[in-house]
């Protein structure tokens, strides 16, 4: 359904991604892992159109995306950031914030899509009336996650959806986020620098080093420790360390 195909991606002088190519199947997860400045998000939001200088290829379907993404492409394709205050209007209530999509789509019933929306994230509808700051980290994400569902998506590409939650919240998103990817057979493109959490979510992950993804592999063969780079043998060996302490 995702084809990345040599993509390159540039500020400047810095050459953040070289030759990066994957593909995502319909209602596939697929993690993107590697070290901080490896060239992660810049993959994701070169996706969203968020990256300005790019040149290879990026397919949605087979047909190919254009330079400005439009309507109809933020309908199908959603993007989840880290944190989710920042992503927040500060003084919109979550009602407004999940109208918001509603409107931009031209889709009525707002108040029932509202509440559907609450439930299926697991928030009571008291917290409709409430603003950012009068909500936990993990409540603040759950809104941020319906948000990007509100139109009905097929694809959310998520950016550390979980790094500035608590461990224990950490697990509660990631099982909403599994739990919805099943329900309604989304599509995710998962960024992230813990191996554990993508390999949570995802059935295959690519590793990023320097700009290149220099290995693809399925989660299985991860967890079995069949990997070939020795940048994913390291950042394997690191998680696994980190998950002994
Ligand atoms: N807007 C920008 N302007 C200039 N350089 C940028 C910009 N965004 C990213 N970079 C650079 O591109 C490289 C890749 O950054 P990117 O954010 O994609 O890495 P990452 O793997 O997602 O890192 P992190 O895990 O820390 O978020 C880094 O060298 C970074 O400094």
């Amino acid at each position: 359904m995702i084809e990345v195909g040599d993509l390159h991606v540039r500020f400047g002088a810095v050459q953040a991604v070289r030759g990066v190519s994957f593909t995502v199947p319909r209602g596939a997860a697929f993690g993107i892992v590697g070290e901080s400045g490896s060239g992660k998000s810049t993959v994701l939001r070169a996706l969203a159109g968020l990256n300005p200088a790019w040149t290879g290829t990026m397919r949605l379907d087979g047909a190919s995306l254009a330079p400005r993404r439009d309507k109809a492409f933020f309908r199908r394709v959603q993007m989840v950031f880290q944190d989710p205050y920042g992503s927040l209007h500060p003084r919109h209530t979550v009602d407004r914030t999940l109208s918001e999509p509603l409107a931009v789509h031209g889709l009525g019933d707002a108040e029932s899509r509202i509440l559907r929306a609450l439930s299926d994230v697991a928030l009571p509808a008291a917290v409709r009336f409430r603003y950012p700051h009068q909500l936990s980290g993990g409540q603040r994400q759950r809104v941020a996650i319906a948000r990007a569902l509100m139109a009905g998506p097929e694809v959310l590409l998520l950016d550390e959806p979980t790094s500035a939650l608590d461990v224990s919240v950490q697990a509660e998103v990631l099982n909403l986020l599994a739990d919805l990817q099943r329900s309604r057979g989304l599509t995710y493109i998962l960024v992230s620098h813990n191996l554990a959490v993508v390999a949570h979510l995802c059935g295959a992950i690519g590793v990023m080093q320097n700009g290149e993804m220099v290995e693809r592999l399925a989660v299985e063969d991860l967890r079995a420790g069949r990997v070939t780079h020795p940048h994913t043998a390291a950042l394997r060996a690191l998680s696994t360390e980190l998950e002994e302490t």
